[in-house]
Parts: structure tokens; sequence; C-alpha cells
């Protein structure tokens, strides 16, 4: 099969997306302060600039009972389902199906006053890896987001600032099996959700800006998205 020529770098950025999101917030360096906690979700952000911009990565941890690592990749990555939980888009679409496990997005953001409206282009990639600590547990589950260049697409289109993002949603499912060897049911199952990312905002815009629309944003996002993912779940067959 001849091989696409983006399929070698899907392979390096998730290998190594993954592997930092593996790291605890404690191992990977200090810097990582504590910015918004709702119940069980824990988010992190470290100060960072390029050139004068923020690109302040961000990390977050959050336990969601009921659901399984599967369940939660699939419906972020799926394109069906995303104007359903991403309240931020005006405009999303697949640009190009790679293969049933790596799409090309296209995405126009909603303008956020002041900062002018963004676009973004990305590959997204889904990907189940055996589950090291326990063998014959579930797999781990992730969608890995990379920006990327199309030709139909160039990001100099005047009207919108183009960002390059690179995302990781890492997922491990747990299973606590009920005592009475019943069947496992959605009570016995919750998930252990790492969303990493760093977003470099393409265009100048103020940090004090960037910084409150990334501490109202992302705690938004997190909660409708995986409230989504429950309400979607709850009365469907498991996803392992
Ligand atoms: O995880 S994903 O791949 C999910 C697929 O959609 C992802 C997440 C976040 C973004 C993103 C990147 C930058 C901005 C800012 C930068 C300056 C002004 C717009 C925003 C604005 C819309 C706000 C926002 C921030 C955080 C979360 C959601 N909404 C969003 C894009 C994709």
């Amino acid at each position: 099969m001849v091989q696409h020529h983006l399929t070698a770098e899907v392979d390096a950025v998730v290998k190594q997306q993954v592997a930092m999101a593996r790291l605890g917030v404690g191992e990977c360096g200090t810097g990582w302060q504590l910015f918004a906690e709702d119940g069980e979700m824990r988010m992190y952000r470290r100060e960072q600039e390029v050139d004068g911009m923020v690109v302040d990565p961000l990390k977050a941890v959050h336990t969601v009972k009921g659901i399984t690592g599967h369940e939660v990749c699939h419906y972020f990555f799926s394109p069906q389902y995303r104007y359903d939980w991403e309240t931020t888009l005006e405009h999303m679409n697949v640009v190009e199906t790679i293969s049933e496990d790596t799409l090309v997005f296209y995405q126009l953001h909603k303008r956020i006053w002041p900062a002018s409206q963004r676009d973004v282009v990305f590959w997204s990639h889904i990907r189940h890896l055996p589950n090291d600590q326990d063998r014959d547990g579930p797999h781990i589950w992730t969608v890995v987001n990379q920006s990327t260049e199309h030709p139909e697409y160039p990001g100099c289109s005047g009207k919108t600032v183009r960002i390059y993002l690179t995302v990781c949603l890492l997922c491990q499912t747990i299973v606590n099996p009920p005592k009475d060897g019943a069947p496992i049911s959605r009570n016995d199952i919750s998930c252990k959700i790492t969303y990493c990312s760093v977003v470099n905002p393409g265009g100048w815009a103020p940090a004090s800006v960037l910084r409150a629309v990334y501490k109202r944003e992302y705690p938004k996002f997190l909660k409708r998205f995986t409230a989504y993912v429950i309400n979607q779940s709850k009365n469907k067959p498991i996803m392992f």
C-alpha cells in the first residue's frame, strides 16, 4: 500500500505526544501552575512566549465515571459530532481522509473579541495502544491533532489569522469488576483523561487577552465535552 506523505510524521508525533502526556505534571519539570479545578478536573499551564506571543502549554487531567477511553476518543475524533460539543466553531470540514484513523480538518473558530478571527488546518489521528501496566486490561486510546499545511487552505487569506496547534487526548479506562461476578456495567468503569495542548495563536494578540480566553474556554470545553460523551454513551453498549 502506497504510504501517504504524512504517515511518517503522524507516527513520530503520536509517539512523542503520548510519551509527553504520560509524564505527570510533577515529572515534566517544574513550572506547571494549577489554574483551574472543578471536581476531578485539574488544569495546569506553563507561561511560555515565542516571539512575544503567548503559547502557554496546557495540561489537563480529569477522571470521569461511566465512560471508556475508546468512547472519549471516538467522540473527540469523529467529525459528525464536532458541532455538538465544540461551541467555538463557526465552520469545520474534513479536507482529506488519509485513512480511517487519520483525517485532515479545516476549522474556522468564532471570533473572540478583541482578538481577530482564527482558523486552523490540522491532521487528526486516533489510535489504541496496549495497556503496559495491565496486559489484559482495556487498551489506552489517544487522539493527536497537529497543524499541517494544505494547498487548498493557504494560511494567508487575510481575513482570518492562522493558528498552529498540537493537541493530545490520552485516555485510560479503569475497570472495577463487580464482586459477584456480574457483567461489567457503566457503574464499574471510569476514564482517566489527560488533555495536552500547545496553541500558537498566529498573529499577535495581547497576552492578557489570550490568557483570559484560555482560562475561560479550556475548562468550559473539557467539562462540556466530557458531559457530551457521558450523555451520548449512557444508553449504549460499552465501547471498550
Ligand atoms: O482540542 S482541539 O483540537 C478540538 C477540536 O476543535 C482544539 C482546541 C482549541 C482550539 C483553539 C485554539 C485557539 C483558540 C484561540 C486562540 C486565539 C483566539 C482563539 C481557540 C479559541 C476558541 C477558544 C477556545 C480555547 C480553548 C478551548 C476551546 N476554545 C480554540 C482549537 C482546537
